[in-house]
């Protein structure tokens, strides 16, 4: 499992740390860890560390003081390595006085354009968790020359400008090639949008016992292999579970049949679709169990799945909403489900918008929850007392009160953005509901089966929803396999 704290968790451990440690030995230890990575890129970029042009961008806190002796171990092996403090008088006296006794230089802001436009490597030590409110004006201009400069850019604990905290990035900030954070993940490493300004993540152990709950975990091959539901020798279709899916209408009939698709793919030991595209659905999956009736009269199922192209049939909604098992309530269904229904279940609920549908059950623009995708999902899992689980490129999924940790998924890829995807995920997930996952496990394994298929359906051109639905297996394979070998 990854794990990312808040803040103020580090916080916490740094403080307990310190107390028991020389004075300075986790900045020596972040430093150390920070200039292996920067040696290593700069192996990449100009062929080796000595004679390389290195330019250290350092603020006036701690995270300028990591830059500065991480500099100071690149100018011991050769590199010429220049620090621009933007506050000069308040740059980390002692990492000042190391990287000089090293014989690095210092230069002022005014020149640091050009620097960064002639440099190998450019670190970003402006602002770390002590950060507030974005990229100050003057740093701004900073940013722009490094993301237009050939230089590989390397952030210190995370790109100056985005929130530690959420992920939220308000204006500019930098984009690094890698972040190297300290002790623990930071949410805003995991959660998009400042994901994708931080590069690929490496994380250096200082040493920090990180107490309490985690902010977010994200689940790794192992742990979903762990959740994957595994038929024994007793088992047959009904103790498997049978999941059913009402959803589809006479205008979108291909939203029943994908989400069927997902349906099969998702552990179940069998499929009963109800609803208007029966035929479409025999037609492509003859082994599903489809009935004309509503959902009451169906027959049994241990986890409905409703809303996929349903259209306005609000009165199947309210029916399976009724129902004393799970239920994964999705695209039009979270449009048609009545809130005080979906508080007083009693068995669980897993809502799946996007983020237009979280947009819309919240009151609230849909740039708003792009923003701030992390406190979205906890408001709207505490509203509606369900757990919700956020689509997008770093899907989260929070339990039914919202509380820590909330799952985040990383195995997604933008090739997913595209029609009927949500539809296959949604018969997953609830095929795994079905199984008897709870509800956080069957969105959070869903999403992460669903993403690794279509990373594997893709594999580097446009994909269709169907081709996302053939990979699932794949993608289960491969999971199952890692565990197996463990
Ligand atoms: N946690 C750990 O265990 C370890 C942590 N370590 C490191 O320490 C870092 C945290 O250091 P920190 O606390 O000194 O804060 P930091 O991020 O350098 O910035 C604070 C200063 O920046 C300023 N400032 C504020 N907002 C700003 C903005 N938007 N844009 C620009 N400037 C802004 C503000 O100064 P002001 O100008 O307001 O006086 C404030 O004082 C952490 O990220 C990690 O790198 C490691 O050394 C080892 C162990
Ligand atoms: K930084």
């Amino acid at each position: 499992m990854r794990t990312a704290y808040s803040v103020e968790t580090v916080r916490t451990a740094e403080r307990e740390s310190m107390a028991r440690l020389p004075e300075g030995a986790l900045m020596q230890r972040a430093a150390a860890g920070l200039a292996a990575t920067c040696a290593e890129l700069l192996g990449q970029v100009s062929g080796r560390v000595y004679g390389s042009r290195v330019v250290l961008l350092v603020g006036s806190g701690d995270n300028g003081g990591d830059a500065l002796y991480a500099g100071a171990r690149l100018a011991r092996r050769g590199a010429g390595v220049t620090a621009v403090p933007l506050a000069p008088e308040r740059a980390h006296a002692g990492g000042l006085a190391a990287l000089r006794r090293a014989g690095g230089r210092v230069a002022s802001p005014a020149v640091a354009e050009e620097l960064i436009e002639r440099a190998d490597l450019v670190v970003d030590g402006i602002v770390g968790i002590g950060g507030e409110g974005g990229l100050r004006p003057e740093a701004v201009p900073l940013a722009e020359a490094a993301g237009r400069a050939r230089a590989a850019v390397v952030a210190v604990d995370l790109p100056s400008g985005v929130d530690a905290g959420t992920g939220e990035v308000r204006g500019a900030a930098f984009r690094a090639d890698v972040t190297v954070t300290f002790g623990a993940h930071k949410p805003g490493l995991l959660i998009d949008p400042a994901r994708e300004y931080a590069g690929s993540v490496r994380l250096v152990d200082i040493g920090l016992a990180l107490p309490g709950e985690p902010e977010l975990e994200a689940l790794q091959h192992a742990d979903v292999a762990r959740l994957l539901p595994v038929p024994g020798a007793e088992s047959d279709k009904y103790r498997r579970g049978v999941v059913g899916i009402a959803a589809g209408s006479a205008r979108y009939p291909g939203a029943a049949v994908l989400a069927v698709s997902g349906a099969l793919r998702g552990g179940a030991g069998a499929v009963r679709y109800v609803g208007p595209a029966g035929d479409a659905v025999i037609a492509r999956f003859p082994e599903t169990l489809v009935s004309d009736q509503g959902p009451e009269r169906a027959g049994r199922v241990q986890a409905w799945v409703v809303g996929p192209g349903a259209g306005d049939d609000a009165e199947t909604v309210a029916q399976v909403l009724a129902a004393e098992v799970p239920v994964l309530i999705d695209a039009d269904g979270l449009r048609l489900a009545d809130a005080e229904a979906v508080r007083a279940r009693t068995a669980p609920t897993l809502m799946t918008p996007h983020a237009g549908e979280a947009a819309a059950l919240l009151g609230v623009g849909r740039a708003e929850v792009e923003r701030a995708r992390l406190a979205s999902v906890r408001e709207l899992a505490r509203r509606y007392g369900a757990a919700v689980l956020l689509k997008g490129s770093t899907t989260l999924v929070a339990g039914p009160d919202g509380s820590r940790p909330v799952r985040v998924n990383s195995t997604g890829t933008p090739w997913l953005a595209t029609a009927g995807s949500g539809d296959v995920l949604s018969g997953l997930a609830g095929s795994l509901l079905a199984a008897g996952l709870p509800a956080v496990d069957a969105g959070s394994v869903g999403a992460y089966l669903h993403g690794l298929a279509g990373r594997f359906a893709a594999a580097g051109a446009p994909v269709g929803a169907h081709d996302v639905a053939l990979a699932v297996r794949r993608a289960w394979r491969e999971v199952g396999e890692v565990h197996r070998g463990a």
